[in-house]
């Protein structure tokens, strides 16, 4: 489970990027995070992981607290905690293997991986990544020859490959095409639903948080404004939480209508 209590993040700049967050996620749930630029979502799926420390309050994964770790706690953290990004941040020049093999990184001495000496076992852990995203044939492509949406499915099997606990995705369809967006959005959610991995998604599209929540999360300045079902997250709801109208903007299927 993970658990924030009284969370707050104010950056050394004096900007409270979280404010007090209150909020329990279970083993297994699929949420989306939802809220204008600037409302705080990228810090809240960071504070999971321990990139963004809370600068009060606290945050629990299971039973450890997040900011108060040791180096090495905070290392076997970030190992059962997967991360995916909008831009997908693979080494473009090596190989689709290799790099999910960094998916390795965190469960392997670090000499082996320094040499490339991966074992059978961590090839086929990453072989079994890449078949969950339905990509094995591109294994030995280089990165950079694959279109967007086959790279993030590349950036889904890093992750999984980690065979994480928690996979946190921050703005994974923001870089890419309505259908494209729908096939990544579909991997995550049949991940989470036949895996169990608890799934914390940041998203800006309300279509595509109505479709794949099962739990919305509203931000708005910091502030958790909405918690609930995806199917009742309608366009009142994103009207409270963003604090305006809505645009074509924030409708993927209107934006691709544009
Ligand atoms: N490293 C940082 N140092 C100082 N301020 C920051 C830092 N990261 C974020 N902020 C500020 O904290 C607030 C929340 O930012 P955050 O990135 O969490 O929001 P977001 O909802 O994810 O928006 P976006 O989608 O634009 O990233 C913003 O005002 C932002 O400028």
């Amino acid at each position: 489970m993970i658990r924030f209590e009284q969370a707050t993040v104010t950056y050394p700049g004096g900007v409270t990027a979280l404010d007090g967050i209150d909020l329990e996620i279970a083993d297994g749930e699929f949420v989306v995070i939802v809220g204008l630029s600037g409302a705080g979502k990228s810090t809240l799926i960071r504070t999971v992981n321990g990139l963004v420390p809370p600068t009060g309050g606290a945050v629990h994964v299971g039973d450890r607290e997040v900011g108060q770790l040791s180096k090495r706690q905070l290392r076997s953290l970030r190992a059962d905690v997967g991360m995916i990004f909008q831009h997908f941040n693979l080494v473009n020049r090596t190989t689709v293997l290799n790099n999910v093999l960094m998916g390795r990184l965190n469960r392997v001495p670090g000499w082996r991986s320094m040499l490339g000496m991966w074992g059978a076992e961590e090839i086929e852990v990453a072989m079994q990544a890449l078949e969950v995203v339905e990509i094995v044939d591109k294994a030995y492509v280089r990165a950079s020859n694959l279109s967007g949406g086959q790279q993030q499915r590349v950036g889904i099997a890093r992750a999984l490959a980690q065979q994480p606990t928690v996979l946190l995705a921050d703005e994974p369809v923001a870089s890419l095409d309505p259908p494209t967006s729908h096939s990544v959005m579909r991997y995550l959610q049949k991940i989470n639903r036949e895996m169990g991995i608890t799934t914390l998604v940041n998203l800006h599209f309300l279509d595509l948080a109505r479709e794949y929540a099962d739990r919305v999360i509203g931000l708005r300045g910091g502030r958790l404004v909405f918690d609930g079902p995806g199917a009742e997250a309608d366009e009142k709801v994103f009207e409270q939480i963003y604090g305006r109208s809505l645009t074509a903007d924030d409708v993927l299927e209107a934006e691709a209508a544009l």
